[in-house]
């Protein structure tokens, strides 16, 4: 167990929700305790899906305080950065393989007056972020191929996590694709994440309170510097 001082916070991921009506859909989870929103953009490019951009995400501002993490899979980061911003982004969390220069867009962001996440899909190793570390507010280690919700959590990224952890005790770290309450949770808590992403296990859910309940009893449990109780 990789033990840390970081806040706990749950952001529902709204791909698993019915985007028709992501207003109420957005709505329905802050009520059950959701800390931010995670909002998953994708550009057909660097993943095979397309979901939603600027416009709807500006839309959605209107109806809702909400911390907007922009979770960017697109193959130009840089050219929506403006947009992002505009829209009402919070964060702007981008992928490391979609950047030739995440120094310059780090500086993008900042300028629009956004938080920085930096992302690494499964294949990047945890070594070739820590250099972005001291720039950036959050690390995303994916836990599926970035693309689709729904998909089986990757049980063999927790090193990353724990690598990250324990360089960096203090660092906001996000995890995100297939986390669920029990076996998933435990181990991402274990490893020491402290962002937890979690889309279908969420909107699935019949109690989706409840569900947010037990992945942040299961990071303050084994994550934040308290011993097990069972
Ligand atoms: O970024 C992604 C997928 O690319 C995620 O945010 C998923 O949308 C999470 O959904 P679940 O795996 O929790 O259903
Ligand atoms: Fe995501």
């Amino acid at each position: 167990m990789v033990f840390h001082k970081c806040n706990c916070r749950i952001g529902p991921s709204v791909l698993a929700s019915d985007m028709s009506c992501l207003a109420s859909e957005t709505q329905r989870v802050v009520d059950a305790g959701a800390d931010y929103v995670h909002l998953d953009v994708m550009d057909g490019h660097f993943v095979p899906n397309i979901t939603m951009g600027a416009p709807v995400i500006k839309c959605l501002r209107k109806h809702s305080k909400a911390f907007f993490d922009l979770h960017m899979m697109v193959s130009k980061p840089e050219q929506w950065v403006d947009d992002m911003a505009d829209a009402g982004g919070d964060q702007f969390t981008f992928h490391l393989e979609s950047t030739a220069d995440p120094m310059a867009l780090i500086r993008q962001i900042r300028a629009k007056n956004m938080k920085v996440g930096v992302a690494i899909k499964p294949n990047t190793p945890a070594e070739s972020v820590e250099y972005l570390v001291p720039h950036v507010d959050m690390v995303l280690v994916m836990t599926v191929e970035p693309g689709f919700g729904g998909q089986k959590f990757m049980a063999h990224m927790m090193p990353k996590v724990e690598h990250l952890r324990t360089k960096f005790p203090e660092m906001d770290i996000e995890v995100d694709g297939g986390v669920g309450v029990g076996a998933t949770i435990d181990a991402c808590a274990k490893a020491g994440a402290n962002m937890i992403v979690a889309g279908s296990s969420v909107y699935n859910a019949a109690d989706p309170a409840a569900v947010i309940r037990q992945l942040r009893e299961s990071v303050e449990r084994y994550g934040n510097g308290k011993e097990p109780t069972a």
